[in-house]
């Protein structure tokens, strides 16, 4: 729970209406000659969590920076409760990237850098930092330098500093996906608990049993195109179309 004198309190509040959902509509992404992103159109629902699965090269990451409006589609357009994203838009919002990108400086001061870019006053910034790093037990480790900490810890971190920001939407591009069970876990639960303040989650996985314990959707891609997007329990029990078979029985080969 958080504490009622801290200024994320307030994230409920401040997320009663987050700028969602979200309509990618005819989506194209060409980079290098081909297009990897084709013509996707598909509804992303607010306050659950969201997975998105495919083979390697499917289009998912480039998908997520798409969303994020890190690049800008080819062609077609992403609606936020209707709106082009905008910079006050992409600063409600946060991403967490595969490998950790941490400053080489404390892990208080990592988080507190983040703040100051998006314009919190330095009094304030204390708190949040504190908050952030309790959310993710990391206070103990709040003066370390960044470099020092596990792989587990150094994600651990970036989820810390991406909720310290209070998006309402929070990427990330298989945050797991080099961290043993018990990291993964301690990230899993950061993410169910950021879900239930609020947070649209959007999750890139490989791991199966990561989106089943996580997903309330799943957005199939396969070359840059949606084959699926269901309720979890629909897509892992009744997959429609053979490529995704396939894919969750292991055999899909791009
Ligand atoms: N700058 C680029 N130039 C050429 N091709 C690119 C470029 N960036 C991405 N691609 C291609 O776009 C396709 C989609 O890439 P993307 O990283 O989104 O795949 P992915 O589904 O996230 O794969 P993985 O599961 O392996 O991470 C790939 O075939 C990739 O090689």
């Amino acid at each position: 729970m958080l504490d009622p004198t801290s200024p994320l309190k307030d994230f409920g509040d401040r997320l009663a209406s987050p700028p969602l959902p979200a309509e990618l509509k005819g989506l194209v992404y060409e980079t290098g000659g081909k297009r990897v992103i084709n013509d996707v159109n598909a509804t992303i629902r607010s306050r659950r969590i969201t997975a998105i699965m495919g083979p390697n090269g499917a289009g998912k990451s480039i998908l997520l920076r798409l969303m994020h409006g890190l690049i800008l589609p080819t062609n077609g357009e992403i609606l936020w409760a209707g709106r082009q994203m905008d910079r006050a838009m992409a600063h409600q919002q946060a991403m967490v990237f595969q490998r950790p990108v941490l400053l080489r400086r404390s892990v208080a001061a990592n988080v507190s850098h983040a703040l100051g870019l998006r314009g919190i006053k330095r009094d304030k910034r204390a708190i949040c930092v504190d908050e952030a790093l309790r959310l993710a037990g990391l206070e103990c480790h709040a003066a370390m330098p960044a470099r020092v900490l596990s792989g587990g810890e150094q994600q651990r971190l970036c989820l810390a500093r991406a909720l310290s920001l209070e998006p309402n939407v929070l990427f990330l591009d298989e945050p797991t996906s080099s961290l043993d069970p018990a990291s993964t876990l301690a990230i899993e639960r950061l993410l169910l608990d950021a879900q239930r303040r609020g947070i649209k989650v959007i999750l890139v996985t490989h791991d199966i049993g990561q989106a089943r314990r996580l997903a309330d959707d799943v957005m199939f891609l396969h070359h840059g195109r949606v084959l699926e997007h269901q309720d979890a329990q629909n897509f892992f029990d009744d997959p429609q179309s053979e490529e995704l078979r396939a894919f969750l029985s292991g055999g899909l080969v791009l």
